[in-house]
This record gives C-alpha cells, sequence and structure tokens, in this order.
C-alpha cells in the first residue's frame, strides 16, 4: 500500500489521480472525513458543542466555518478529531481491506494530508510527499477554495513540518509544472515500488 502525503495544496488529489490511471485503487481520507460530517450522531455532537453557526441554510454542516474555529484553536481542533476519527479509521480499514481483497486492483493508496499525525504510518510499505512552491499553492488553493494566506497558514501550523514529513517520505514528487509532469513521476514511483505484475504492495 502506498501512501500519500504533501504540502497543503500542492497537488495530492491531483497525483492521486496520476495513481489511478496506473491501476492504484485510491482511499481519500478527505473524502471520509467529509462523510463522517454528515452522520447524524457526529451532527449532533458537533452542533452541541459549537451552535447554529456551523450549519448552513440547508441543513448541512458548514465545513469552512468548522474550519475558521478548529484551525484557530488546537483544542477545537482536538475535539473534532475525536468525534470524527473514529469513524474516518474504520471507513479506511473496511475500504482498504475491501481494495486489497479485489484482485483487479493493482495497489492501494492511501490519500491522507494528516497520515503521519494520525498514526497511519505504519500501514503503508511506500511513502510518497507531494510538493510545490508556497507562491504557486497560495494560487492554486485562492483559485480552488477561496483560501488565502491566512487559511493556509493556520491549517499548515496544525500540521507536522514539512521537512519532518519529508523525512519519513520514500519520495518527493514535485509538482511544479505540467500535470503530465507529475504523471511521469508518479510512473517512476509507481515502477519503484508497486510491483503491479507481481507481488501486490
Ligand atoms: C476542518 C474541516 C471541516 C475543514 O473542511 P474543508 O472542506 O475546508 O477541508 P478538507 O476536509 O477538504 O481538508 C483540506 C486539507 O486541510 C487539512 N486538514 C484537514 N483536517 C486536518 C486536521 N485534522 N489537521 C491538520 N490538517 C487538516 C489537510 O491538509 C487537508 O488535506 C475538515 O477538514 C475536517 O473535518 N477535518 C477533520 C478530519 C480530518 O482530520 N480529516 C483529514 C483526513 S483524515
Ligand atoms: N500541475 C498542475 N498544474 C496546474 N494546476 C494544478 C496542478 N496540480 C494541481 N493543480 C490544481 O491545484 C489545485 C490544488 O491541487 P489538489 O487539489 O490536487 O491539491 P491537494 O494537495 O489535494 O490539496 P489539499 O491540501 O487542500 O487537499 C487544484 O485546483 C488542482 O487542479
Amino acid at each position: 500500500m502506498v501512501g500519500l502525503i504533501g504540502a497543503i495544496g500542492a497537488g495530492k488529489s491531483t497525483a492521486a489521480r496520476c495513481f489511478a490511471g496506473r491501476g492504484g485503487q485510491v482511499i481519500d481520507a478527505d473524502a471520509l472525513g467529509h462523510d463522517a460530517l454528515r452522520q447524524p450522531e457526529i451532527v449532533a455532537a458537533l452542533m452541541k458543542r459549537w451552535g447554529e453557526r456551523i450549519v448552513r441554510e440547508d441543513g448541512s454542516l458548514d465545513r469552512r466555518e468548522i474550519g475558521r474555529i478548529v484551525f484557530a484553536d488546537r483544542n477545537e481542533r482536538s475535539a473534532l478529531e475525536t468525534t470524527v476519527f473514529p469513524y474516518i479509521t474504520r471507513r479506511a480499514q473496511t475500504e482498504i481491506s475491501a481494495a486489497q481483497a479485489n484482485p483487479d486492483v493493482g495497489f492501494v493508496v492511501l490519500d491522507a494530508a494528516v497520515l503521519l499525525e494520525a498514526g497511519w504510518g505504519d500501514l503503508v510499505d511506500a511513502l510518497a510527499y507531494v510538493d510545490a512552491p508556497r507562491e504557486m499553492r497560495l494560487g492554486r488553493l485562492a483559485a480552488r477554495s477561496g483560501w488565502d494566506e491566512t487559511e493556509l497558514t493556520a491549517r499548515e501550523s496544525a500540521q507536522w513540518s514539512a521537512e519532518a514529513k519529508k523525512a519519513r517520505a520514500d519520495t518527493v514528487l514535485v509538482n511544479d509544472g505540467s500535470r503530465e509532469d507529475l504523471q511521469a513521476q508518479v510512473d517512476r514511483f509507481v515502477a519503484q515500488f508497486c510491483n503491479v505484475d507481481g507481488v501486490r504492495l
């Protein structure tokens, strides 16, 4: 199993698509986290803590508002993680088992920004870190999500340092060029670490 981490906005999801195009089954931890926020018992617990301010007009939880709360205060982030991590971990385990049991799946990719912080490092056989210059990441995040530098910095402060993560990675994929350039780097990683024709990682 391959782990995918990286600098925020560097292109993890984009790299995940590159892996998927080469036979990898991607498990997207951010998406599982979003599913967690749709579970009635989790919604109730978070509303009890933060009130109506985190609820949008359509009744769903406002992730942007929750992000403002938890990335400004370590205690609040901890409260959110305690509430959602059991669900995310359960779902990830189920999806990993299903993918590993599927003979059509060449290898499994766990795309999880906080993979190391969550203690999932031992689950993976090879770890790729996606990187890009900060200015480039800021531009991409502004275009994709409307985030500014304050939001990026707040999230960065909630994670291990780039140096600590890179030190644990087998490879750094530098996503400062075209998507084709990133695909070529992913292809080299797959050739080196994912024996897709033989033993499955
Ligand atoms: C705080 C929430 C509501 C913000 O939602 P939003 O749609 O704005 O961001 P999204 O979930 O797409 O995450 C985007 C990026 O934020 C960073 N991030 C998210 N959660 C965390 C966290 N707990 N710690 C550090 N960074 C985080 C990651 O780099 C992630 O890739 C959401 O991220 C959340 O519920 N987080 C807690 C669950 C979690 O840790 N998920 C990460 C994968 S396990
Ligand atoms: N090589 C590239 N060229 C141009 N745009 C890119 C490239 N790679 C990624 N992008 C764009 O940059 C934005 C951020 O990429 P992506 O969503 O893959 O990052 P991420 O690391 O998954 O983000 P997050 O840390 O928020 O989970 C996206 O809109 C994506 O389409």
